[in-house]
Protein backbone atom coordinates (compact mmCIF):
# COMPACT_ATOMS: atom_id res chain seq x y z
CA UNK A 1 0.00 0.00 0.00
CA UNK A 2 1.12 3.79 -0.87
CA UNK A 3 1.91 6.50 1.75
CA UNK A 4 -1.03 9.08 2.62
CA UNK A 5 -1.47 11.89 0.88
CA UNK A 6 -0.15 14.60 3.07
CA UNK A 7 -1.29 18.11 2.66
CA UNK A 8 0.59 21.05 4.52
CA UNK A 9 -1.83 24.04 6.05
CA UNK A 10 -0.85 27.07 7.91
CA UNK A 11 -1.07 26.31 11.52
CA UNK A 12 -1.21 30.13 12.49
CA UNK A 13 -0.82 33.64 11.01
CA UNK A 14 -3.11 35.03 8.70
CA UNK A 15 -3.67 32.50 6.44
CA UNK A 16 -4.67 30.01 9.18
CA UNK A 17 -8.56 30.38 9.47
CA UNK A 18 -9.05 30.66 5.92
CA UNK A 19 -7.31 27.68 5.16
CA UNK A 20 -9.56 25.57 7.66
CA UNK A 21 -12.73 27.49 6.45
CA UNK A 22 -12.25 26.77 3.11
CA UNK A 23 -11.42 22.98 3.76
CA UNK A 24 -14.45 23.05 5.94
CA UNK A 25 -16.79 24.70 3.20
CA UNK A 26 -15.94 21.89 0.73
CA UNK A 27 -17.00 19.19 2.82
CA UNK A 28 -13.54 18.49 4.50
CA UNK A 29 -13.42 19.54 7.93
CA UNK A 30 -10.03 18.94 9.71
CA UNK A 31 -10.46 16.61 13.25
CA UNK A 32 -7.52 16.92 15.31
CA UNK A 33 -4.91 13.34 15.12
CA UNK A 34 -4.90 12.32 18.62
CA UNK A 35 -2.19 14.02 20.35
CA UNK A 36 -0.05 14.99 17.53
CA UNK A 37 -0.71 18.62 17.51
CA UNK A 38 0.89 19.30 14.52
CA UNK A 39 -0.73 16.78 12.48
CA UNK A 40 -4.65 16.57 11.70
CA UNK A 41 -6.68 14.02 9.43
CA UNK A 42 -10.04 15.13 7.03
CA UNK A 43 -13.00 13.22 8.44
CA UNK A 44 -14.12 10.35 6.16
CA UNK A 45 -10.61 10.46 4.06
CA UNK A 46 -8.57 7.48 5.96
CA UNK A 47 -5.62 8.05 3.45
CA UNK A 48 -4.69 12.01 4.04
CA UNK A 49 -2.79 13.25 6.51
CA UNK A 50 -2.43 17.50 7.25
CA UNK A 51 0.50 18.87 8.43
CA UNK A 52 0.41 21.95 10.05
CA UNK A 53 3.26 24.37 8.99
CA UNK A 54 3.76 28.10 8.97
CA UNK A 55 3.21 29.45 5.48
CA UNK A 56 6.50 30.06 4.74
CA UNK A 57 7.56 26.08 6.14
CA UNK A 58 4.73 25.01 3.72
CA UNK A 59 6.52 26.98 0.43
CA UNK A 60 9.58 24.46 1.38
CA UNK A 61 8.35 21.31 1.98
CA UNK A 62 6.17 21.37 -1.22
CA UNK A 63 9.18 22.54 -3.33
CA UNK A 64 11.34 19.62 -1.12
CA UNK A 65 8.54 17.11 -2.47
CA UNK A 66 7.92 15.91 1.06
CA UNK A 67 4.18 17.16 0.96
CA UNK A 68 1.89 16.32 -1.86
CA UNK A 69 -0.14 19.84 -1.26
CA UNK A 70 0.11 23.16 0.32
CA UNK A 71 -1.85 26.34 0.86
CA UNK A 72 0.33 29.28 0.94
CA UNK A 73 1.03 32.94 0.24
CA UNK A 74 2.38 32.97 -3.88
CA UNK A 75 4.49 35.87 -2.74
CA UNK A 76 6.31 33.29 -0.21
CA UNK A 77 6.45 31.02 -3.42
CA UNK A 78 8.38 33.37 -5.10
CA UNK A 79 10.55 34.39 -2.69
CA UNK A 80 11.42 30.96 -1.58
CA UNK A 81 11.96 29.74 -5.23
CA UNK A 82 12.87 32.99 -7.23
CA UNK A 83 14.29 31.20 -10.36
CA UNK A 84 10.78 31.06 -12.80
CA UNK A 85 12.17 27.86 -14.67
CA UNK A 86 13.12 26.19 -11.38
CA UNK A 87 9.28 27.08 -9.75
CA UNK A 88 7.95 26.23 -12.67
CA UNK A 89 9.75 22.70 -12.28
CA UNK A 90 9.07 22.25 -8.66
CA UNK A 91 5.39 23.76 -7.72
CA UNK A 92 1.94 23.58 -10.12
CA UNK A 93 -0.33 26.00 -8.81
CA UNK A 94 -3.76 24.38 -8.50
CA UNK A 95 -5.87 27.31 -7.86
CA UNK A 96 -6.08 31.24 -6.04
CA UNK A 97 -8.16 30.73 -3.09
CA UNK A 98 -9.64 34.27 -2.85
CA UNK A 99 -8.56 34.88 0.63
CA UNK A 100 -5.00 36.05 2.13
CA UNK A 101 -4.38 39.59 -0.60
CA UNK A 102 -1.18 40.94 -0.32
CA UNK A 103 1.00 43.52 -2.19
CA UNK A 104 4.32 43.59 -1.76
CA UNK A 105 5.55 47.11 -2.30
CA UNK A 106 8.45 48.98 -2.00
CA UNK A 107 7.68 51.71 -0.04
CA UNK A 108 9.70 55.14 0.99
CA UNK A 109 9.20 57.40 3.82
CA UNK A 110 6.32 60.12 2.92
CA UNK A 111 8.68 63.36 3.77
CA UNK A 112 10.94 61.88 0.52
CA UNK A 113 8.95 63.89 -2.06
CA UNK A 114 11.33 63.94 -5.00
CA UNK A 115 10.88 60.45 -4.70
CA UNK A 116 7.51 59.20 -6.44
CA UNK A 117 8.70 56.32 -8.94
CA UNK A 118 11.29 53.61 -9.24
CA UNK A 119 13.75 55.96 -11.52
CA UNK A 120 13.81 58.94 -8.74
CA UNK A 121 15.31 56.19 -6.25
CA UNK A 122 17.55 55.06 -8.58
CA UNK A 123 18.58 59.15 -8.64
CA UNK A 124 18.65 59.06 -4.80
CA UNK A 125 20.77 56.01 -4.17
CA UNK A 126 23.16 57.04 -6.19
CA UNK A 127 23.48 60.30 -4.81
CA UNK A 128 22.90 58.97 -1.08
CA UNK A 129 26.24 56.80 -1.60
CA UNK A 130 28.16 60.17 -3.42
CA UNK A 131 26.97 62.19 -0.22
CA UNK A 132 27.18 59.42 2.94
CA UNK A 133 29.88 57.39 1.75
CA UNK A 134 27.40 54.61 2.35
CA UNK A 135 24.50 52.68 0.35
CA UNK A 136 21.24 53.26 0.51
CA UNK A 137 19.40 50.29 2.76
CA UNK A 138 16.50 48.23 2.77
CA UNK A 139 14.98 46.46 5.09
CA UNK A 140 12.83 43.19 4.08
CA UNK A 141 12.48 39.86 4.56
CA UNK A 142 11.62 39.02 0.72
CA UNK A 143 15.47 39.30 -0.08
CA UNK A 144 15.04 37.76 -2.94
CA UNK A 145 12.14 39.70 -5.08
CA UNK A 146 13.60 43.28 -3.90
CA UNK A 147 16.81 41.81 -5.71
CA UNK A 148 14.76 41.47 -9.01
CA UNK A 149 12.85 44.26 -8.35
CA UNK A 150 15.76 46.61 -7.97
CA UNK A 151 17.59 45.11 -10.82
CA UNK A 152 14.88 45.57 -13.14
CA UNK A 153 14.89 48.98 -12.66
CA UNK A 154 18.67 49.50 -12.94
CA UNK A 155 19.39 50.54 -9.41
CA UNK A 156 22.72 49.10 -7.89
CA UNK A 157 23.27 51.30 -4.54
CA UNK A 158 21.73 49.77 -2.38
CA UNK A 159 21.98 47.05 0.41
CA UNK A 160 19.77 44.80 1.84
CA UNK A 161 19.45 44.89 5.88
CA UNK A 162 17.70 41.22 6.29
CA UNK A 163 14.52 42.20 8.40
CA UNK A 164 12.25 39.63 10.12
CA UNK A 165 9.90 41.32 11.95
CA UNK A 166 8.18 45.20 11.80
CA UNK A 167 9.77 45.88 9.01
CA UNK A 168 7.79 49.31 8.80
CA UNK A 169 9.67 50.68 11.79
CA UNK A 170 13.01 50.40 10.34
CA UNK A 171 13.01 53.80 8.85
CA UNK A 172 12.32 55.21 11.74
CA UNK A 173 14.36 53.12 13.99
CA UNK A 174 17.47 53.97 11.57
CA UNK A 175 18.57 50.86 10.77
CA UNK A 176 17.23 51.38 6.80
CA UNK A 177 16.47 53.59 4.83
CA UNK A 178 13.39 52.18 2.74
CA UNK A 179 11.54 48.96 2.98
CA UNK A 180 10.19 46.17 0.93
CA UNK A 181 7.42 44.51 2.33
CA UNK A 182 3.71 43.27 2.12
CA UNK A 183 0.65 45.35 2.61
CA UNK A 184 -2.98 44.45 2.37
CA UNK A 185 -5.50 47.77 4.12
CA UNK A 186 -2.02 50.19 3.63
CA UNK A 187 -2.22 50.89 7.35
CA UNK A 188 1.08 50.08 8.42
CA UNK A 189 2.83 51.47 5.93
CA UNK A 190 0.59 54.61 6.45
CA UNK A 191 1.02 54.78 10.78
CA UNK A 192 5.38 54.17 10.13
CA UNK A 193 4.76 57.06 7.71
CA UNK A 194 5.45 55.25 4.56
CA UNK A 195 3.93 55.65 0.93
CA UNK A 196 4.29 53.18 -1.74
CA UNK A 197 6.60 53.96 -4.42
CA UNK A 198 4.79 54.48 -7.90
CA UNK A 199 5.89 51.40 -9.94
CA UNK A 200 6.93 49.69 -6.86
CA UNK A 201 4.02 46.88 -6.53
CA UNK A 202 6.67 43.61 -7.09
CA UNK A 203 3.78 41.29 -6.76
CA UNK A 204 0.14 41.22 -6.24
CA UNK A 205 0.00 37.98 -3.61
CA UNK A 206 -3.16 36.22 -2.67
CA UNK A 207 -3.21 32.64 -0.82
CA UNK A 208 -2.65 29.61 -3.26
CA UNK A 209 -3.65 25.72 -3.44
CA UNK A 210 -0.29 24.04 -4.53
CA UNK A 211 0.74 21.08 -5.70
CA UNK A 212 4.88 19.55 -5.44
CA UNK A 213 5.69 18.10 -8.73
CA UNK A 214 8.35 16.51 -7.26
CA UNK A 215 6.59 14.61 -4.32
CA UNK A 216 5.91 10.53 -5.15
CA UNK A 217 2.67 10.67 -6.50
CA UNK A 218 0.75 7.06 -6.56
CA UNK A 219 -2.36 6.13 -8.11
CA UNK A 220 -3.87 6.05 -4.84
CA UNK A 221 -2.42 9.96 -3.91
CA UNK A 222 -4.02 11.15 -7.52
CA UNK A 223 -7.20 9.27 -6.98
CA UNK A 224 -7.34 11.03 -3.23
CA UNK A 225 -6.70 14.68 -4.78
CA UNK A 226 -8.63 14.29 -7.15
CA UNK A 227 -11.41 13.61 -5.06
CA UNK A 228 -10.75 16.56 -2.54
CA UNK A 229 -10.75 18.91 -6.10
CA UNK A 230 -14.11 17.41 -6.63
CA UNK A 231 -15.62 18.38 -3.64
CA UNK A 232 -13.98 22.09 -3.35
CA UNK A 233 -15.08 22.68 -7.54
CA UNK A 234 -18.60 21.52 -6.64
CA UNK A 235 -18.78 24.10 -3.51
CA UNK A 236 -17.58 26.68 -5.91
CA UNK A 237 -19.76 26.09 -8.40
CA UNK A 238 -22.79 26.11 -5.81
CA UNK A 239 -21.99 28.94 -4.86
CA UNK A 240 -22.04 30.39 -8.28
CA UNK A 241 -25.56 28.88 -9.18
CA UNK A 242 -28.98 28.83 -7.85
CA UNK A 243 -31.50 26.39 -8.76
CA UNK A 244 -34.91 27.69 -9.88
CA UNK A 245 -38.21 25.66 -9.65
CA UNK A 246 -41.49 26.07 -11.53
CA UNK A 247 -44.07 24.49 -13.43
CA UNK A 248 -45.31 25.97 -16.93
CA UNK A 249 -47.34 23.91 -20.17
CA UNK A 250 -44.42 23.90 -21.75
CA UNK A 251 -41.56 22.98 -20.01
CA UNK A 252 -38.72 21.48 -22.34
CA UNK A 253 -39.28 24.73 -24.78
CA UNK A 254 -39.07 26.72 -21.64
CA UNK A 255 -35.93 25.00 -20.10
CA UNK A 256 -34.30 25.24 -23.51
CA UNK A 257 -34.72 29.23 -24.04
CA UNK A 258 -33.78 30.22 -20.23
CA UNK A 259 -30.51 28.38 -20.33
CA UNK A 260 -29.80 29.92 -23.71
CA UNK A 261 -30.88 33.33 -21.87
CA UNK A 262 -28.98 33.30 -18.76
CA UNK A 263 -26.37 31.37 -19.25
CA UNK A 264 -27.78 28.71 -17.34
CA UNK A 265 -28.96 24.57 -17.50
CA UNK A 266 -31.60 22.88 -17.60
CA UNK A 267 -31.36 19.43 -15.47
CA UNK A 268 -34.97 18.52 -15.23
CA UNK A 269 -37.74 19.77 -18.15
CA UNK A 270 -40.34 17.46 -18.88
CA UNK A 271 -44.24 17.40 -18.95
CA UNK A 272 -44.33 20.30 -17.13
CA UNK A 273 -41.40 20.69 -14.53
CA UNK A 274 -38.87 22.75 -14.89
CA UNK A 275 -35.79 22.98 -12.84
CA UNK A 276 -33.41 24.90 -13.76
CA UNK A 277 -29.47 26.00 -12.99
CA UNK A 278 -29.19 29.69 -13.39
CA UNK A 279 -25.70 31.84 -12.76
CA UNK A 280 -26.56 33.29 -8.99
CA UNK A 281 -26.32 37.05 -10.17
CA UNK A 282 -29.19 36.75 -12.76
CA UNK A 283 -31.67 34.49 -10.96
CA UNK A 284 -34.11 37.21 -10.48
CA UNK A 285 -34.09 37.78 -14.32
CA UNK A 286 -34.31 34.70 -14.52
CA UNK A 287 -37.39 34.64 -12.75
CA UNK A 288 -38.74 37.66 -14.29
CA UNK A 289 -38.58 35.78 -17.46
CA UNK A 290 -40.16 32.49 -16.53
CA UNK A 291 -43.56 34.45 -14.96
CA UNK A 292 -43.74 36.55 -17.72
CA UNK A 293 -44.21 33.55 -19.61
CA UNK A 294 -47.26 32.08 -17.58
CA UNK A 295 -44.88 30.54 -14.39
CA UNK A 296 -47.00 30.81 -11.01
CA UNK A 297 -44.79 29.63 -8.41
CA UNK A 298 -41.18 29.97 -8.57
CA UNK A 299 -38.92 28.76 -5.98
CA UNK A 300 -35.26 29.51 -5.57
CA UNK A 301 -32.78 27.23 -3.90
CA UNK A 302 -28.78 27.82 -3.22
CA UNK A 303 -27.30 24.81 -3.70
CA UNK A 304 -24.73 22.92 -1.87
CA UNK A 305 -22.83 21.50 -3.70
CA UNK A 306 -22.99 20.77 -7.80
CA UNK A 307 -20.82 18.03 -8.55
CA UNK A 308 -20.17 17.83 -12.82
CA UNK A 309 -17.91 14.60 -14.54
CA UNK A 310 -15.34 17.30 -16.11
CA UNK A 311 -12.42 18.26 -13.45
CA UNK A 312 -10.17 20.61 -15.06
CA UNK A 313 -7.82 21.17 -11.65
CA UNK A 314 -7.68 17.45 -10.93
CA UNK A 315 -6.66 16.90 -14.71
CA UNK A 316 -4.08 19.83 -14.85
CA UNK A 317 -2.60 18.74 -11.29
CA UNK A 318 -2.23 14.98 -13.14
CA UNK A 319 -0.29 16.26 -16.22
CA UNK A 320 1.77 18.30 -13.99
CA UNK A 321 3.50 15.41 -11.86
CA UNK A 322 3.19 12.70 -14.52
N1 LIG B 1 -2.07 41.68 6.23
C1 LIG B 1 -2.25 40.57 5.52
N2 LIG B 1 -3.42 40.34 4.92
C2 LIG B 1 -3.60 39.22 4.18
N3 LIG B 1 -2.69 38.28 3.97
C3 LIG B 1 -1.53 38.47 4.54
C4 LIG B 1 -1.25 39.59 5.34
N4 LIG B 1 -0.04 39.48 5.81
C5 LIG B 1 0.42 38.33 5.31
N5 LIG B 1 -0.44 37.72 4.52
C6 LIG B 1 -0.24 36.47 3.79
O1 LIG B 1 -0.03 35.45 4.74
C7 LIG B 1 1.29 34.94 4.60
C8 LIG B 1 1.80 34.56 5.94
O2 LIG B 1 1.91 35.72 6.71
P1 LIG B 1 1.88 35.66 8.26
O3 LIG B 1 2.27 37.00 8.74
O4 LIG B 1 0.63 35.07 8.71
O5 LIG B 1 3.02 34.62 8.49
P2 LIG B 1 3.72 34.34 9.81
O6 LIG B 1 2.86 33.40 10.58
O7 LIG B 1 4.12 35.66 10.37
O8 LIG B 1 4.90 33.49 9.20
P3 LIG B 1 6.40 33.49 9.61
O9 LIG B 1 6.42 33.37 11.10
O10 LIG B 1 6.92 32.29 8.90
O11 LIG B 1 6.92 34.78 9.08
C9 LIG B 1 2.04 36.06 3.89
O12 LIG B 1 3.19 35.62 3.28
C10 LIG B 1 1.00 36.54 2.93
O13 LIG B 1 0.91 35.66 1.83
O1 LIG C 1 -1.33 46.79 5.08
P1 LIG C 1 -1.81 46.21 6.38
O2 LIG C 1 -3.24 45.80 6.34
O3 LIG C 1 -1.51 47.11 7.54
O4 LIG C 1 -1.06 44.81 6.64
C1 LIG C 1 0.33 44.68 6.46
C2 LIG C 1 0.98 44.09 7.66
O5 LIG C 1 0.45 42.78 7.94
C3 LIG C 1 1.53 41.87 8.03
O6 LIG C 1 2.04 41.77 9.30
P2 LIG C 1 1.38 40.88 10.46
O7 LIG C 1 0.30 41.64 11.13
O8 LIG C 1 1.02 39.56 9.90
O9 LIG C 1 2.56 40.75 11.51
P3 LIG C 1 3.99 40.04 11.36
O10 LIG C 1 4.84 41.02 10.65
O11 LIG C 1 4.39 39.77 12.76
O12 LIG C 1 3.80 38.77 10.57
C4 LIG C 1 2.59 42.46 7.14
O13 LIG C 1 3.90 41.99 7.47
C5 LIG C 1 2.45 43.94 7.36
O14 LIG C 1 3.22 44.36 8.45
MG1 LIG D 1 3.04 38.54 9.05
Amino acid sequence: MSGPLIIAVPSKGRLQENAAAFFARAGLPFVQNGAREYRARIQGLDDVEIALLSASEIVGEVAAGRVHLGITGLDLVHESVPEPAQRERLIHLVQPLGFGHADVVVAVPKAWIDVRAMADLADIAHDFRARHGRWLRVATKYIHLARAHFDAHGIVDYRIVESLGATEGAPAAGSAELIVDITTTGSTLAANALKIVEDGVILRSEAHLVAARGAEWSAQNLATVRAILDRILAEARARAVREVRTRLPDAAEAGRAAAEAFGGTALVAEGSELVLHCPARRVYDCVAWLKGRGAKTVAVFAAEAVFEPENPLADRLAAAVA
